[in-house]
């Protein structure tokens, strides 16, 4: 596995200068959780770029490394992207990082818990990842549904926890969010073992 994993790698450019060095400070620091990696960030870059979305949520910024990614692709397609982020320091971060980037005319933040603000946004959004608190991914994926447009995608990051043997309390609610989805007929789903998996969805019904 870790050869294909290299040889795939071997063929992925980043998309924005900063992204190799805030993967380096991800990996040095011990206060803030890993990014979704450049795998999965070029696969949001490819599914933006193919629906040619125009307005992407995201839950979970940490320091920016998914929000470069997306909003890298979201200015090829003149979209914008709405990234949420609880912890305030974390989000000044990001905040600078997007902005280093050049990048924040396509990027709005909003400081809160995830679980609160989605329930006050009223969509429809081309696409929308999940990435903050696993134990959230089950509670707000109907949510995500409301708020998804028909034939939009709904993400979910490290989704493959429970067979990489992820303690129980994070692998549980992600096997459980890939049990909803996958038995859910408004959704189409598909789960990629790339970074530590990612359980894509399109909404087919209303
Ligand atoms: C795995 S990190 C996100 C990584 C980011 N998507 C990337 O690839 O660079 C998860 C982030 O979600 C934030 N978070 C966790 N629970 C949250 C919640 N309920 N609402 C908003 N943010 C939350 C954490 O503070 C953390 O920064």
């Amino acid at each position: 596995m870790s050869n294909i994993k290299d040889y795939i790698l071997s063929f992925i450019t980043l998309d924005n200068n900063l992204l190799g060095s805030i993967s380096e400070e991800e990996a040095q620091r011990k206060d803030i959780q890993p990014g979704v990696g450049p795998e999965v960030g070029k696969l949001l870059g490819l599914l933006i770029r193919l629906i040619d979305a125009k307005s992407v949520l995201e839950f979970g910024s940490c320091i920016g490394y998914s929000t470069i990614w997306i909003a890298e692709a979201l200015k090829e397609t003149c979209g914008e992207l709405l990234s949420i982020e609880y912890n305030e320091n974390i989000l000044t971060e990001a905040k600078k990082n997007v902005e280093r980037a050049g990048l924040d005319q396509v990027v709005n933040f909003r400081l809160g818990d995830a679980s609160e603000i989605i329930k006050s946004l009223s969509g429809p959004y081309d696409l929308i990842i999940q990435d903050c608190d696993k134990a959230l991914y089950p509670e707000m994926l109907e949510e995500c549904i409301r708020l998804t447009r028909l034939n939009g995608i709904i993400i979910a990051d490290d989704t493959l926890f429970k067979p990489m043997g992820i303690p129980d309390k994070f692998s549980r609610p992600v096997d459980e969010y890939n049990h909803k989805v996958f038995s859910d007929d408004r959704l189409y789903s598909i789960i990629l073992p790339i970074g530590d998996g990612i359980t894509i969805s399109i909404k087919i019904k209303e």
